[in-house]
């Protein structure tokens, strides 16, 4: 090992079987869980610093080896090499990536293991290709203590880089039932397509959270401490997951200068870095309605629009009545209406998986999405064991909801997920999430939608057509004229 007092220094022989570069708090975690794992890891970061610091707390757990520069790291890394890149997503990780390019042999595999866009992983592997060179979009999830301690890890690309990359991440991967939280998802960009809708959902997933706490808080009038206590409840229950158990900690903390609940002096304005909206996006593009994860992006920019929410609190100032309720029994709802609210959510976005596969030719098992989700990851939680059973029963569901257990577990809470998304109504707490998840669930059992009336007013100023109920065809009315029907010619 390079010695650690003196910064990185060059190696004269490849001695590493994989190299690392990118070395902030993932980069930096997941180098010393792969060195910890017996393998011995080529580390570099464009800031030498990050290194050093690297090897001098760090540098006992394993074999890493010190590089100085992306040449050191290539030239410290066994042929066919593996290079992980993690660095901050978009334009950085094309600056590294165009930089190693020039420095690699044929055969070689570049793994983008960052957040990234799928389609810039289709684009990227594309420019590769043209080299000789494999590139994996790999997909990392657990945050800066599941990089360290067992991440879930979601690979795309082709089976021959699997076939070398596997061992290594299916090793640091979180462990559930004895199996890894690692899998190759699919070829192409699949592995970040997935990465992307897992944040999706996270997003959905701490919205519904955020709703909740302020339901219990605003309608019940109790502090966040007792808030946390109930999150805390919650989490021994259907409920019980990283995010419920995160949120208990974080509304139990109190700020250490004015002892006030912590969650009172941070600013309420939530920031994003983008895999949310590239989920709507994406899910715009499939047209599958992802209303959960598209209400949760939308309210991080709500709270973000500061001048508009100053104004309207000036203009509309009068708060609704308060609404008196059972305190017990508001909870329980609460609770009934964001599991049903979530189970919501995760079947959109395994939809959208669904769709995105299908769109792309990727042939993602959905079960093993669900199996790998279940440790390691932001939205690990004790319901994915529920949905890899579903996948398992029937690969091919058209929606989990209807499955027998999810349908259960919707029908039991409906009638609360329908009084809190009322009592929030009439107390004018904002519940984008519960309330769209309500109106999903409504659409899609609804016999008979009001898209007739679309269907009619599109035909009526556009001539766009429609379908009739009683027979087959497309059909236009002369909405302006003598009110004939006309059916048109295929
Ligand atoms: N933080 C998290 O919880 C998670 C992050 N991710 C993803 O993992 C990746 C790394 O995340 P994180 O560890 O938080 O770090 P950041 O996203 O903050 O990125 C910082 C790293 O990128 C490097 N970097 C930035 N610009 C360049 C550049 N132009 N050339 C070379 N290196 C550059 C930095 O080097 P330097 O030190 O020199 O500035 C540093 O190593 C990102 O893609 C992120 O989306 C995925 C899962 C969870
Ligand atoms: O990838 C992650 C977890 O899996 C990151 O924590 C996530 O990107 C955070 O996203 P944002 O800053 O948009 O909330």
């Amino acid at each position: 090992m390079a010695d650690p007092t003196s910064g990185p220094t060059p190696t004269a022989t490849p001695t590493a079987t994989i190299g690392l570069t990118g070395l902030a708090v993932m980069g930096r975690n997941l180098a010393r869980n792969i060195a910890r794992h017996g393998h011995t890891i080529a580390v570099h970061n464009r800031t030498a610093a990050r290194t050093t610091s690297l090897l001098e707390e760090h540098g006992d757990e394993g074999s890493l080896v010190a590089t100085g520069s992306l040449e050191e790291l290539v030239a410290a890394v066994e042929q066919p090499r593996v290079l992980i890149v993690m660095v901050k997503a978009g334009e950085p990780t094309d600056a590294v990536v165009d930089a190693l390019v020039p420095l690699l042999d044929e055969g070689d595999i570049v793994v983008d293991a960052g957040n990234a866009h799928p389609d810039d992983t289709t684009r990227r592997q594309q420019q590769l290709e043209e080299h000789g060179l494999h590139f994996v979009g790999m997909g990392v999830s657990g945050g800066e203590e599941g990089a360290l301690h067992g991440p879930s890890i979601m690979v795309g690309g082709s089976d021959h880089a699997y076939d070398r990359l596997g061992p290594v991440v299916e090793s640091i991967a979180a462990q559930v039932d004895g199996e890894p939280c690692a899998t190759h998802v699919g070829p192409g960009a699949a592995g970040h397509f997935v990465k992307m809708v897992h944040n999706g959902i996270e997003y959905a997933d701490m919205q519904l959270i955020a709703e909740s706490y302020d339901l219990l808080r605003s309608v019940l009038g109790i502090s966040p401490a007792e808030v946390a206590d109930i999150f805390e409840e919650w989490n021994g229950g259907d409920l019980e997951s990283f995010l419920i158990e995160l949120t208990a900690d974080v509304l139990r903390h109190t700020d250490r200068t004015s002892g006030t609940p912590f969650v009172d002096v941070v600013a309420d304005a939530a920031e994003q870095k983008g895999t949310g909206r590239w989920t709507v996006q994406s899910a715009l593009d499939l047209g599958v309605p992802v209303t959960g994860i598209a209400e949760a992006t939308f309210a991080r920019s709500l709270s973000g629009h500061r001048e508009q929410r100053d104004a309207a609190r000036k203009v509309f100032d009068t708060d609704p009545d308060p609404v008196e309720v059972d305190r017990d029994r508001f909870v329980d709802d609460v609770r009934a209406a964001l599991y049903a609210s979530k189970v919501v959510a995760y079947a959109q976005g395994f939809d959208q998986i669904a769709a995105g596969a299908e769109a792309n030719g990727w042939d993602i098992d959905l079960g093993a999405v669900a199996t790998i989700w279940r440790g390691g990851c932001i939205i690990r939680a004790q319901f994915l064991d529920r949905i890899r059973e579903a996948y398992a029963d029937e690969p091919d569901l058209t929606t989990l909801l209807t499955t027998p257990y999810f349908a259960q577990a919707v029908l039991d809470g409906v009638h609360s997920w329908r009084r809190v998304v009322a009592t929030a109504a009439q107390s004018g707490v904002p519940v984008p999430a519960f309330g769209s998840s309500l109106s999903y669930f409504d659409g899609l059992r609804r016999e008979r939608l009001p898209a007739a009336v679309i269907q009619l007013l599109r035909d009526s100023f556009g001539a766009h057509s429609y379908q009739r109920t009683d027979r087959p065809g497309t059909f236009h009315t002369a909405w302006a004229g003598d009110l004939a029907e006309v059916e048109i010619e295929a």
